[in-house]
């Protein structure tokens, strides 16, 4: 519990409040019946509501509740003589009687007076203050009188004269309750023969009593004055006013007498009061006692609500974790071959919290959950009832009334068997090469790939290639199926290039973050790892465009004279020159075009374009396809130092591509010679 101001507060006003009852209780003596009442109403209530309370017995739990109100009601109303005295008797605190006390002295004075004008005239008097301690059983049997405390009153009574002078008059607040009121005598054995009864009855009342007893001796006309069964004799005329006073101030250790107390009067009543917060120690620890046992109740009594958010975690088998953590509502399924379709893993779930004050104070500002599952739900979807998790934060804690924010107030939760399912992903899968957000279509420095010119490169497509194989996925059913249907929801894990990886690379795929994000996929397991290998080149760029003439070629030597004669071709072809890796996009621009010249220079002294005349009889009189020599490895020998060791990456190429609108020339077959008709 949270010992803050307001709680320190709030236990020091009960048991303050505690400490006053219990005082209460305890000077009202010759009443037995009021503390037995309460007592008995306190441990029936106390009982009846506790076990009300422990069973969920709500209805008796109710009456006794509102019950309890209408007792203290009653009570009070039955007992208001003994309260109302009570009350009174809280005058006896030092510093309440300043303030109210003043009557009270002038009671004091009043008798103090009448005593010692007695005393002088040798007038026998017994006066007894009534004080916490009720004097009824002798009032009732005395002469009722209710009349103010007065000096000639009490002279008065006292005369030989008078009908009242025989027996005590008993003073109760500020007013003679009675007069000839016989007190009990004193048993007392040590006391002399020559105490008459007089002092005896006086000695008698204090030893039952807490009165202050104050006898006038007819023989001597010495003041004596009792309290607690001691006698305190001879007590200076001058100074019976100072004695009654600190006797009836509620202070027992002041000893009337040689300490010369008497002469000072009385202690002052902020001492009074800081000696009365140490007075009586068993029964101040009593109150705090009690008054910290009624700040439990109400505090465990008192119901709020708070909101929660918690998200959904799942776990399975022997390792999960069966106590609550904050935040997380834990579903833990009996083995790692199922898994929960709904509500999905890190869902979040609002619930409201209705507990005691108490119990939301442990939980703080944030409530767990654990939902254990049962093989039985596995492909049924369950209501779960909040009653039905286990909540509380780092361990349960029971009692916590919990609401959950769903439309009928439960948890729909469904269990599922993994599915399995083997998938052959191609490249269209993922989009060819370029797909937006694949790592393959990045420009790839060429220092990467091992071409000391940096060059812009780009994945060939038509170069890349998967390992053989067919990866076996396994997961929640529904996301087998999404991804059987569309592999591409596999995405490529980063491709880190470095030297060493060359021109070639190996790709792992992986569910695709975007689509387990989109909650396309929830959790897919690979059966098998899945990867993907490809091969990266520089990209291709067109160094320039050529004319150039087409020759006759045979390649069929042996048939020599026999072969199909044409004239040579009168039409020209245009052909591209392209290149890989051999002029960078970064160097300077001049350089670049000496390079293109080279190339084109090259191109133009070593390139053959023909048509091979064996083919070409097969379709006399028609177009004729016309094809290319190739020019590498050439052109890696023959180029010059401009292109340094770029000629030599095993990327980097140059060839020869024709115009596809110019792909073919028309051949004319040479006249027959005469020789050869012969
Ligand atoms: N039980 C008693 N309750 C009240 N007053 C009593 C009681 N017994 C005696 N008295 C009073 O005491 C008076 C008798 O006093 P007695 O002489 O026996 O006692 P004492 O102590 O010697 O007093 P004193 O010194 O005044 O003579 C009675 O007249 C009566 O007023």
């Amino acid at each position: 519990m949270l010992l803050d101001p307001k709680t320190i507060g709030q236990i020091l006003v009960l048991t303050v409040g505690s400490h006053i009852v219990l005082s209460f209780l305890r000077t009202t003596r010759g009443s037995g019946l009021i503390r037995g009442v309460v007592i008995a109403l306190i441990v029936v209530f106390g009982a009846l509501l506790g076990v009300a309370r422990w069973l969920g017995l709500s209805e008796l739990q109710f009456i006794v509740e509102g019950v309890t109100g209408f007792a203290v009601v009653i009570l009070a109303i039955v007992f208001q003589p003994e309260l109302r005295r009570g009350i009174i008797s809280l005058g006896d605190n030092p510093l309440l009687s300043r303030v109210i006390g003043s009557r009270a002295k002038d009671v004091v004075d009043e008798v103090a007076s009448a005593c010692v004008s007695m005393a002088k005239r040798k007038r026998g008097a017994l006066i007894a203050f009534e004080r916490q301690t009720p004097l009824d059983p002798w009032t009732q049997t005395a002469q009722r009188v209710d009349a103010r405390v007065n000096r000639f009153l009490l002279d008065s009574i006292f005369h030989t004269d008078s009908a009242l002078h025989d027996g005590a008059v008993i003073i109760r607040e500020d007013r003679i309750a009675a007069a000839g009121a016989i007190l009990p005598l004193s048993e007392n054995d040590r006391l002399a023969q020559s105490v008459g009864t007089r002092h005896r009855a006086a000695l008698g009342l204090s030893e039952e009593t807490d009165a202050v007893v104050v006898a006038v001796s007819e023989e001597t006309g010495l003041i004596t004055v009792c309290q607690n069964g001691k006698m305190e004799r001879r007590v200076l005329r001058d100074e019976l006013g100072a004695v009654l006073r600190s006797r009836l101030g509620g202070d027992d250790d002041v000893k009337a007498g040689k300490d010369g107390r008497h002469a000072g009067g009385r202690f002052h009543p902020v001492m009074k009061f800081l000696k009365g917060l140490i007075a009586n120690p068993g029964q101040k620890a009593m109150a705090l006692a009690v008054g910290v046992g009624l700040f439990l109740l109400a505090f465990r009594s008192i119901r709020t609500s708070k909101e929660y958010t918690l998200e959904v975690r799942v776990e399975a088998g022997e390792d999960a974790k069966l106590t609550p953590t904050r935040g997380i509502l834990r579903i833990v399924l009996p083995s790692r071959d199922l898994h929960l379709a709904s509500p999905r893993s890190g869902d979040s779930i609002m619930i409201d919290a209705t507990a005691a004050q108490a119990d939301l104070a442990l939980v703080g500002g944030e409530l767990g959950g654990v939902l254990i599952v049962t093989d039985d739900w596995v492909g049924t979807e369950k209501n779960v009832r909040p009653g039905e998790i286990t909540w509380g934060v780092d361990r349960p804690i029971r009692g916590l009334d919990v609401d959950l924010r769903t439309p009928g107030g439960f948890l729909a939760v469904r269990v599922e068997r993994y599915d399995e399912s083997a998938i052959s992903p191609t490249l269209a899968s993922f989009g060819g090469g370029t797909a937006a957000g694949s790592p393959l279509d990045s420009p790839v420095e060429a220092s990467l790939i091992g071409i000391q010119t940096p060059i812009g490169a780009e994945l060939d497509t038509a170069s890349v290639e998967f390992n053989p194989g067919v990866v076996t996925v396994r997961g929640p059913k529904e996301d087998v199926a999404r991804l059987t249907e569309n592999p591409a929801l596999l995405a490529f894990e980063p491709i880190d290039l470095s030297r060493s990886t060359g021109t070639g690379f190996v790709v792992r795929l992986v569910p695709d973050r975007e689509a387990m994000e989109a909650r396309q996929l929830g959790e897919v397991m690979l059966g098998e790892e899945l990867f993907l290998r490809g091969r990266l080149l520089p990209r291709e760029t067109v160094v320039g465009q050529l004319e150039l003439e087409v020759a006759l070629v045979s390649f069929d030597a042996a048939a020599g004279d026999a072969a199909p004669r044409f004239l040579p071709p009168t039409e020209t072809v245009t052909a591209f020159v392209k290149t890989r890796g051999l002029i960078s996009d970064g160097i300077d621009e001049s350089l670049q075009t000496t390079m293109r010249l080279e190339i084109l220079q090259f191109v133009r002294e070593n390139a053959r374009v023909f048509v091979d005349t064996e083919r070409a009889a097969a379709s006399p009189g028609l177009r004729t396809e016309v094809e290319v020599g190739s020019l590498d490895p050439l052109w890696r020998a023959s180029l010059g130092p401009l292109f340094g060791a770029a000629k030599e990456n095993p990327g980097a190429s140059l060839r020869l591509e024709l115009d596809e609108s110019d792909r073919t020339v028309a051949l004319t077959r040479a006249p027959e010679e005469k020789g050869q008709d012969e």
